[in-house]
């Protein structure tokens, strides 16, 4: 599997693009001519470089405006193409890209435009260049992928063929089942980019919005499964405009990148298995079964506090690590552990982050593969030195440079809360205030890591995405996206992105210094007993405005003494055609920290967002610096 890239998708300048390219995996990049032109170095140099990263140039482009034109233009559009050949040989590529022509003087026609690439194809064989043509999505005559085939079907050069560009077909919404009757070794690269449903301008969106496939909404699955269905097997070259990342980490896009095509082509050759282009094998995509567990790390003094605001949540001090300074609370199915070791990785999360929730683990059906296939999407493992009695629990690095473990039932890794941990209580399973299990966690990022983060969970673990939503803090916009197990309920997490610093998860982000689990949320089969027993424990809820509270009612026409219950409590309450959610929440803890109750009624699926706002508001009340009253 040859993967590739467009220079144009990355960012920095030219060396820094090649080098973190290199870095990512990828075999050849695409050489985007502004990015080469802005770049003071002859074309053999760059050529060069290019190789010195142990890359090839898969591509050279755009050449625009070929085809159609009208004499004498047309003359100086063939010398124009000489210049550029004589460029390409000097860069030690042979394969040009003409995208279909915008220009406004060109002439439709598809025997005139073949006539223009028969004639090219013999200039291109003279030099031993070929050159492949692509239609744009805003082409004058051609924006159609079926007629720019036809044009180089027509032209019938060996030395022409057709560029595929998922973009430029699937924005106009072409089925892409009718790339198979192509003949794939007509087809010579092939361009994948995926993109958001955004009801736009062709070109502004192209320009603008394109993102790694596997982070976008278009069927790339379909339209590569119909490309190597053709028996093409050249490169797979990505090839991004995308404003953020423009302005973006090169490493992480180019990671992304990297990844992106990886695991499309591991669902592509599930569903085509003859495909001529070689896939690595790997375990399916992992089923997410439930948090095992979430991890603190704390210095001594914070974990009494922590471990006190647990107290009040219902957790219990259930047992203590034989050998480590770890302490595990339960409550229900729910494990929570404190870790408080003055070295290793807990300790320096804790050195950068303050208290954080750094690790958490996940329930799978084969821990093994899991690790197996985060490994081969390029996931980075995680492990740490351990004691000989200590059981090695398979593990990544996740966002934020946190944690991700993996438990599966194999006997070494069900039985390791009793190998490792000593009870210092008789009841391991507390009813506490009635939290059962983990409903979601949810982790704040940066708005512009999101799309990492969330191609990292799509692509390893078998989730579905919900839509992104919108939630509006005082301070700015945070964006909310949420990933499910597609085995319904079992594992939820939510990603917040935050815009700026203002933000209440902005805060959080500038304070703690990095992205990580902000929240966690747990569930209840009765949110008003749990109420009543978190009193009961001296739990300080959130207090949410009035003002909610009289337009809950009026919103959803509510009995006024079942609103009186829902404010007595400081109770957030949503309700769609599914079913209802009853939400309370703790005040923040740390560097904005906080812990929320559920319960879900129904069917309900969401996550309260048109609550966020409120949420958010009544935080910021309690944070506020200037010392007025905290709630
Ligand atoms: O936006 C453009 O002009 C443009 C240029 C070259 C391409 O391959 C492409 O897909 C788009
Ligand atoms: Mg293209």
């Amino acid at each position: 599997m040859r993967t590739s890239i467009a220079t144009v998708s990355i960012s920095g300048e030219f060396p820094e693009k090649l080098s973190a390219i290199a870095k990512a995996g990828f075999s050849g990049v695409e050489i985007f001519e502004n990015d080469f032109l802005a770049y003071d170095a002859s074309p053999a140099d760059v050529g060069r470089m290019v190789r010195d990263h142990g890359l090839d140039i898969t591509l050279f482009q755009p050449f625009r405006d070929f085809e159609g034109m009208p004499e004498p233009h047309r003359a100086r559009v063939f010398d124009r193409v000489e210049r550029k050949f004589d460029l390409m040989g000097e860069l030690g590529t042979d394969l040009m890209l003409v995208c279909s022509s915008i220009s406004p003087i060109a002439l439709g026609g598809i025997d005139r435009a073949a006539a223009d690439f028969a004639e090219l194809g013999e200039r291109a064989a003279k030099r031993g260049l070929r050159v492949g043509y692509e239609a744009l999505a805003w082409g004058r005559h051609v924006h159609d992928h079926r007629d720019a085939w036809e044009v180089v079907r027509r032209a019938n050069h060996a030395n022409i063929g057709l560029i595929l560009d998922s973009f430029h077909t699937l924005s106009r919404k072409i089925d892409p089942n009718s790339i198979r009757s192509i003949p794939g070794d007509k087809i010579f690269i092939v361009q994948l980019a995926d993109a958001p449903l955004i009801d736009m301008d062709l070109l502004y969106w192209s320009r603008h919005f394109r993102n790694m496939p596997g982070e976008g909404e278009l069927p790339v699955v379909e339209f590569m499964r119909a490309v190597a269905a053709t028996g093409y097997n050249g490169p797979l070259s990505l090839e991004i405009f995308n404003d953020q990342f423009r302005g973006g980490s090169a490493r992480a896009i180019a990671e992304d990148g990297h990844r992106s095509l990886i695991y499309l082509m591991d669902q592509v050759v599930r569903q085509e298995p003859d495909i001529k282009i070689p896939v690595p094998a790997m375990p399916e995509r992992v089923k997410a079964k439930d948090v095992a567990f979430v991890e603190f790390t704390a210095s001594k003094d914070e974990q009494a506090e922590l471990a006190a605001l647990l107290h009040t949540l219902g957790f219990e001090h259930t047992a203590r690590h034989k050998l480590r300074n770890v302490d595990l609370y339960q409550q229900g199915d729910i494990r929570l552990i404190i870790n408080t070791e003055e070295e290793g990785f807990a300790n320096s999360s804790y050195s950068v982050h303050g208290t954080n929730a750094y690790a958490f683990g996940i329930k799978v059906d084969d821990a093994k593969a899991a690790i197996k296939r985060a490994h081969m999407l390029g996931a980075a493992t995680f492990s740490e030195p351990r004691y000989p009695e200590e059981v090695l629990i398979p593990a990544i690095e996740g966002v934020g440079s946190g944690v991700i473990y993996f438990l599966d039932e194999t006997p070494e890794l069900a039985s390791v809360w009793q190998s490792e941990f000593e009870p210092v209580s008789s009841n391991p399973t507390p009813v506490g205030v009635g939290l059962k299990r983990f409903d979601h966690l949810a982790q704040t990022t940066r708005y512009d890591e999101m799309p990492t983060w969330l191609l990292f969970y799509s692509a390893i673990f078998n989730v579905n995405r919900t839509p992104m939503v919108d939630v509006v803090d005082p301070g700015g916009l945070v964006r909310s996206q949420a990933i499910e197990s597609v085995e319904q309920g079992c594992f939820r997490l939510t990603m917040n992105g935050a815009e700026n610093r203002k933000t209440f998860a902005g805060k959080f982000l500038a304070e703690g210094f990095g992205s990580g689990i902000q929240h966690l949320a747990f569930t209840t089969d009765d949110i008003f007993a749990t109420a009543d027993a978190l009193k009961a424990r001296g739990f300080q809820a959130l207090p949410i405005s009035r003002n909610y509270y009289d337009d809950l009612e009026a919103r959803f026409g509510l009995d006024p003494d079942f609103a009186d219950r829902l404010r007595d409590n400081a109770i957030l309450y949503d309700r769609d055609d599914k079913g209802e959610y009853f939400q309370i929440y703790s005040r923040t803890y740390g560097e904005g920290l906080f812990f929320e109750i559920v319960e879900r009624r129904g069917h309900y699926a969401g996550y309260g967002a048109p609550n966020a706002p409120f949420r958010i508001a009544a935080q910021r009340r309690l944070s506020r610096p200037d010392g007025l009253p905290k709630g």
